[in-house]
């Protein structure tokens, strides 16, 4: 288990680079599975869960190149199948939440699709019943072995494509499918369909491969089948994850950084959900730039005077991996609000570590928080804790980070799964941190 030993309350300045998005990578990732020809995708994020995707593609016998730094080339021209039925497969299947989005390349081109229960945040329940019903409806039949926890779909005679109401709009689930429908029989519409830029990218990407998705950034997708895919080229956006992290960053250590390159088109409502805790987010160009906040930061009340509340909501609505560093910066918020966490049903739970650090958040309930700010009149106190999730882990990063003295963070493996070089990039910016081995 790794650790990070922080020591807070400096200011910190200058600009930071954002990585390549985690989730669109996971995604465009297993899209390379769809032809024997060559794709070549740019700016992939250097962080452990696209690292174990990489490496299970490469166990599946994709030849994978890299070819300079985020650049990588694959081609699954002759990829071994036994590999599907292999304990190997289990360890790295079982490894991160992404590989769930190898099954429908997979039954799309060969017939067949398995997976070990994947692995990703313990943020609740984390159902796949979406990914496997969409299966259903082009024609596969299921299974799973209980006791091995092992998904499978088949469809020998190949799939039929067909209308789908998605009983909720998952992102993997949604990519998932739309990766399975490609190579269909016929059509298929995909309605109450995720449409989060990750999804956006995937589908640009699948049709400069040959493939007809049409309604591409709505809620309903009609995919016309194609008999192959050809190769490509592609580029992952910049993570609004961690764009949004480094606002927090920025706001709750009272420092003056400019985020650089952020494809502002695509960022959706987080600039406008940040400054309503009264941050002040400013376009320069394509950067964004944050002032220091000397004077702190006001959360905004509602136009009738009522309590702030921020919330969660598929896209275009605010996204629940945000929301743990929105709540996070609203402890030195002046003035209340009340964060509703309506996807995750156990993301909540890290706020003991701040309120141990000082903070003044009540627990409503499992997907619910009032946070009392403090306006900077009373610093966080450093403190020793543990990482239980990935954006929970930089949260309380930024928190150690505004705190006075020097706080330690176990389990920093979470934190590595999405943030690339953190402990360099946030040196660049004068923040004193250290890995511990
Ligand atoms: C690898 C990857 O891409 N992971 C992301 C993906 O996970 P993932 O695709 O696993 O998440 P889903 O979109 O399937 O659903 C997330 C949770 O939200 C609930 N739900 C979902 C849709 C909906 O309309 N109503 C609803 O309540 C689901 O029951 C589930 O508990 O999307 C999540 C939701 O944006 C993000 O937190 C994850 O970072
Ligand atoms: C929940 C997340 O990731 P995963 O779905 O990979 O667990 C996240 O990126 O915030």
């Amino acid at each position: 288990m790794g650790t990070f030993q922080i020591e807070g309350g400096h200011r910190l300045s200058g600009e930071i680079q954002p990585q390549g998005a985690k989730n669109e990578a996971l995604q465009i990732l297993c899209a390379v599975l769809l032809t024997e020809e060559t794709v070549t995708i740019n700016n992939i994020p250097d962080i452990l869960d696209v690292n174990k995707l990489i490496n299970l593609l490469r166990n599946l016998g994709v030849k994978i190149e890299h070819i300079g730094k985020g650049s990588y080339t694959f081609k699954s021209d002759e990829l071994d199948m036994n590999y599907l039925n292999s304990e190997q497969f289990k360890i790295d299947g079982g490894g991160l939440r992404g590989s769930i989005m190898i099954v429908g390349p997979m039954l799309g081109r060969f017939g067949k699709g398995f997976i070990p229960k994947p692995g990703g945040d313990k943020i609740g329940r984390r159902r796949l019943d979406t990914h496997f019903e969409g299966f259903m409806k082009l024609g596969a039949d299921f299974r799973y072995n209980k006791e091995e926890r092992f998904y499978g779909v088949e469809a020998p005679n190949g799939l039929k494509g067909d209308f789908m109401l998605l009983e909720e709009a998952s992102v993997t689930g949604t990519a998932n499918i739309v990766m399975a429908a490609v190579l269909a029989e016929g059509t298929t519409t995909i309605y109450n369909a995720a449409c989060e830029p990750y999804l956006q990218q995937l589908c640009n990407m699948l049709n400069s491969m040959g493939a007809k998705i049409s309604g591409v950034g709505s809620n309903l997708l009609s995919i016309e089948g194609v008999e192959k895919l050809v190769g490509c080229e592609h580029r992952i956006l910049p993570d609004m994850v961690e764009i949004g992290s480094w606002i927090g960053l920025a706001a709750m250590t009272k420092s003056e950084i400019t985020i650089k390159n952020v494809n502002w088109g695509m960022l959706g409502i987080i600039p406008t959900t940040f400054r309503k805790l009264g941050i002040t987010v400013e376009k320069r160009g394509d950067d964004i730039y944050i002032p220091a906040h000397e004077d702190g930061y006001e959360v905004q009340s509602f136009i009738d005077g009522s309590i702030m509340n921020i919330s969660d909501a598929p896209w275009p609505g605010f996204t629940p991996d945000l929301l743990s560093i929105i709540l996070v910066v609203a402890t030195q918020a002046r003035g209340s609000v009340l964060i509703h966490q309506k996807m995750f049903e156990s993301r909540l739970f890290f706020v003991d570590k701040l309120i141990d650090m000082g903070a003044k958040i009540i627990l409503c309930d499992p997907h619910r928080a009032t946070v009392i700010g403090h306006d900077f009149k009373s610093q966080l106190k450093a403190t020793t804790m543990t990482s239980p999730d990935i954006r929970a882990g930089i949260s309380l990063l930024i928190a150690a980070l505004s705190a006075k003295g020097t706080s330690t963070i176990h389990n920093i493996e979470q934190i590595d799964r999405g943030y690339e070089h953190v402990v360099k990039r946030l040196k660049g910016i004068g923040a004193k941190i250290t890995r511990l081995e």
